[in-house]
């Protein structure tokens, strides 16, 4: 397993949190651009959390990308209405979705309602259906406990996550708070380019436990770093 992973990660150091989004930024403007020419239309799915902030700066101040032709999701989201300051929504829109890039078309994963019940969560599913496929980009984030998108330790849906075509599906899990709904792994995997974006020494400490051995169930960012697709990690202290 370790051979597969290390020829499959592309690990890339930045001096710091600045340089880092610049750098991813144009990174995804070029897939952008690339789907664009080649597709007609671009999709790209995004992480939330305290991380993303600058890089969404980054991107949506890019200027020669045709945004109207993109389309902005989100690899996962807490079960909260764009009012709430959880809402992985309102960041990208209060982040990205200004400037050049406001004229994008963002696909929300919530969908209303206190909780992702089925009929909420085919609601998504069917808005999702309209997504262009497949992703330019996606961009991963992961949490200390080594889950990514919302594939937690301890999710209740957590097998089916890592394994359905989805599109979506919820998940509860212990450290989630809120229910949340997350793309599933296979349809992450559908895109021409995988990023896991970490900042700090913990994270960099995390990501080297993940790569070691030990079970998906315990930290499920392995189901993603060993399944073979190639992933480039953007990391800065
Ligand atoms: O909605 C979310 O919480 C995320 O999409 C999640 O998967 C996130 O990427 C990690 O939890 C890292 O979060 P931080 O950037 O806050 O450390």
């Amino acid at each position: 397993m370790k051979e597969r992973t290390d020829v499959t990660i592309d690990r890339r150091s930045f001096a710091d949190k600045s340089t880092l989004a610049r750098e991813l930024a144009e990174s995804v403007a070029d897939r952008i651009r690339a789907a664009i020419a080649e597709r007609g239309s671009a999709s790209i799915a995004v992480s939330g959390g305290s991380t993303p902030g600058k890089f969404f700066q980054a991107l949506g101040k890019t200027r020669d990308i045709d945004w109207e032709k993109v389309v902005v999701t989100l690899v996962d989201e807490r079960w909260v209405d764009e009012t709430s300051d959880r809402s992985n929504a309102l960041l990208v829109n209060e982040k990205m979705l200004q400037g050049p890039a406001a004229t994008a078309r963002f696909f929300p994963l919530y969908s209303g309602g206190t909780e992702p019940d089925a009929a909420q969560v085919a609601k998504t599913n069917a808005l999702m259906a309209d997504l262009p496929r497949p992703f330019a980009a996606v961009i991963l984030g992961m949490g200390n406990d080594g889950h990514t998108a919302s594939f937690f330790p301890g999710g209740d849906t957590l097998d089916e996550a890592l394994s359905a075509e989805g599109p979506t599906l919820a998940i509860r899990a212990p450290g989630a708070g809120e229910p949340r709904i997350t793309f599933t792994l296979p349809r992450l995997l559908e895109t021409d380019g995988l990023y896991l974006h970490i900042e700090g020494d913990e994270k960099a400490t995390v990501l080297d436990a993940a790569l070691g051995e030990g079970a998906v169930e315990d930290m499920p960012i392995r189901a993603v770093l060993r399944s073979g697709a190639p992933i480039s990690v953007y990391w800065c202290p």
